[in-house]
């Protein structure tokens, strides 16, 4: 039987949604100014040969001309890998580079207009605070969100993003979260010593940026960062 372009969008889009829920445990982001002097490209190959099931592609800084030709080489390891690559805020970058979707802020792009055009893309948005997440739910309620996956954070002190202030703290995230029932991730000052109580709090999916960035071997601090997140997570909450 010869699929038609829907149903190989729809089936594109439930592989993605399969490695989102059942594969993704670590989620590193890229910074290559908090990278020890290694590039958005060598920190793919380590994190990809580490066993990372997601990357996202997060940089403010390059032209558009070298953020699409590194989007570029993303998509290509990214597929070999059987890894999905997410683009940070850049849209226009998503599309021409043939992401597997998107991550937006709640001053980004707004996620229905991406999902107008992006039937097949992960979204994924970030949450602040517990009214952005009692939103968010709202929608999904209603049937009407368009995203598949929120952030809540930023849950620790960390420099690697500037002007923040506030920092939720893991004590929360278990009231929080239970305001979605999409999956979460959470972020902002995650390090290895934090795997146990975000886990005991219900955390699934750790994005992280110089916890494994500024590893001296990224490779094996990605594959450290998986076993250990599995590990945790397949306990019982009340033996961590
Ligand atoms: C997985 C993940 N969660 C949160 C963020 C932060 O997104 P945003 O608030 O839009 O801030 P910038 O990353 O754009 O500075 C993220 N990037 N990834
Ligand atoms: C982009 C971003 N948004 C909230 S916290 C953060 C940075 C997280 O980086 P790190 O894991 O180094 O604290
Ligand atoms: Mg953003």
């Amino acid at each position: 039987m010869v699929k038609d372009g829907k149903s190989r969008q729809a089936d594109l889009y439930g592989w993605r949604r399969k490695v989102l829920m059942d594969e993704v445990t670590v989620y590193p982001v890229c910074c290559e100014q908090l990278s020890a002097g290694r590039s958005d490209k060598e920190w793919l190959d380590n994190v990809l040969a580490g066993g990372a099931k997601i990357v996202q592609l997060r940089d403010k800084k390059s032209d558009d001309r070298l953020l699409l030709e590194k989007a570029k080489y993303f998509r290509e390891k990214t597929r070999e890998a059987g890894a999905l690559f997410l683009i940070n805020d850049r849209f226009d970058i998503g599309l021409l580079a043939d992401s597997d979707g998107i991550h937006v802020g709640q001053g980004d792009l707004p996620p229905e207009e991406i999902r107008r055009l992006t039937p097949d893309w992960i979204i994924g948005q970030s949450c602040n605070d517990l009214a952005e997440v009692e939103a968010l739910g709202a929608q999904v309620q209603a049937g009407s969100s368009a995203v598949d996956y929120y952030n809540i954070g930023p849950i620790y002190r960390t420099d690697t993003k500037e002007g923040l202030h506030t920092f939720l703290g893991a004590g929360d995230i278990q009231q929080i979260s239970a305001a979605c029932p999409l999956p979460f991730t959470v972020m902002g000052g995650i390090k290895w010593d934090h795997i146990p109580e975000l886990a005991a709090a219900g955390v699934r999916r750790m994005a992280v940026v110089t916890a494994i960035s500024m590893a001296a071997d990224m490779q094996a601090e990605t594959r450290r960062w998986i076993d250990e997140i599995r590990r945790v997570t397949t306990l019982p909450v009340n033996s961590l």
